[in-house]
């Protein structure tokens, strides 16, 4: 089971503040979409908004064409996780399962405890007694075993060392395959989560500046690598997103496509051609709106 999620003309404000303006968006059923932006772009208010916790202040906010807030059949299909404070929380592993357990028709027990042992999360402590990427992990371990048709992960993978977050994206993968849902994460982790999204949403300054799938955000430029002067020669005339040299070799990303000529030309010249970063991509576009 998989959710579809529409926006139209959706705004919010904070007294006189639009932290969202006018966005229209659809995000396709049983694809995981990654959600980017600069500090203060609107990501959390937007994932609010789509979870029911606020109301637009203009605007429609519908999951699967009814409208989301105060709507317990459709909030009941949705699971928002986001970094908790855990700080008073005396209650162990097995309690806090259960009660998330009571509010989520999908939960799958067997999943969660298999998960418990994945990240390898102790049962016996309260969980304010847990390091930050253990309580990290247990906020994965509830929204990944909740199998909600929406899921929305607002940068809770903050607190989780590289291995771990691994095995996030390990299984948001593994379980996607079996128990597709549409996903929506939203990340500053972009070079390393990238390769996870099947859409990709830019926003900036409360805008959405992009919504596309990742194919065909990645077929709008390419990375060049090869000795210096070459490169140097083949993207005198191109626009330029990033650049780094190492030694003698050097690699710049490329705004715009190049065509199957250029393709042998550089290959020729012993240059090779390879996908463009999202990230580059992301901080070309965020800058250039300013
Ligand atoms: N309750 C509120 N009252 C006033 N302003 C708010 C409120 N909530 C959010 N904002 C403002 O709205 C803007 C967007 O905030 P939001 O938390 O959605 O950004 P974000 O993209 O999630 O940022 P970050 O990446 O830093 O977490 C910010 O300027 C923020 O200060």
């Amino acid at each position: 089971m998989a959710a579809e999620v529409n926006l139209s003309n959706v705004t919010v404000t904070f007294g006189k503040f639009e932290a969202l303006k006018n966005i229209s968006l659809t995000l396709e059923p049983g694809k995981i979409h990654g959600l980017i932006g600069r500090n203060g772009a609107g990501k959390t208010t937007l994932l609010s908004l789509v979870a029911a916790f606020r109301e637009p202040t203009q605007g429609q906010v519908e999951i699967d064409g009814e409208p989301v807030f105060e709507n317990p059949n459709k909030m009941q299909q949705i699971t928002f996780l986001y970094e908790k404070n855990y700080s008073e929380e005396d209650d162990k592993i097995p309690v806090i399962l259960e009660f998330s357990k009571r509010y989520r028709p999908n939960y799958d027990e067997k999943y969660a405890n298999y998960l418990l042992q994945r990240f390898h999360l102790p049962l016996d402590k309260p969980i304010s007694k847990l390091s930050k990427g253990m309580q990290s992990a247990l906020t994965v371990v509830i929204g990944l075993a909740s199998r909600s048709p929406l899921t929305i992960f607002d940068e809770v993978y903050l607190g989780m060392d590289a291995p771990t977050r691994e095995i996030f994206y390990q299984e948001i993968l593994a379980d996607q395959e079996t128990h597709p849902r549409t996903f929506i994460l939203s990340t500053h982790l972009i070079s390393e989560m990238e390769y996870l999204f099947d859409q990709i949403v830019i926003l900036d300054q409360g805008r959405l500046i992009l919504n596309d799938d990742y194919e065909s955000i990645s077929a709008q430029g390419v990375s060049i690598t090869g000795a210096t002067d070459q490169v140097d020669a083949f993207v005198s005339d191109r626009k330029i997103l990033n650049e780094q040299k190492l030694g003698t070799t050097k690699s710049v990303m490329v705004y715009g496509t190049i065509s199957e000529q250029e393709r042998l030309t550089a290959q020729k010249q012993g240059i090779e051609v390879g996908p463009l970063s999202l990230q580059d991509l992301f901080i070309h576009l965020t800058e250039e709106v300013r």
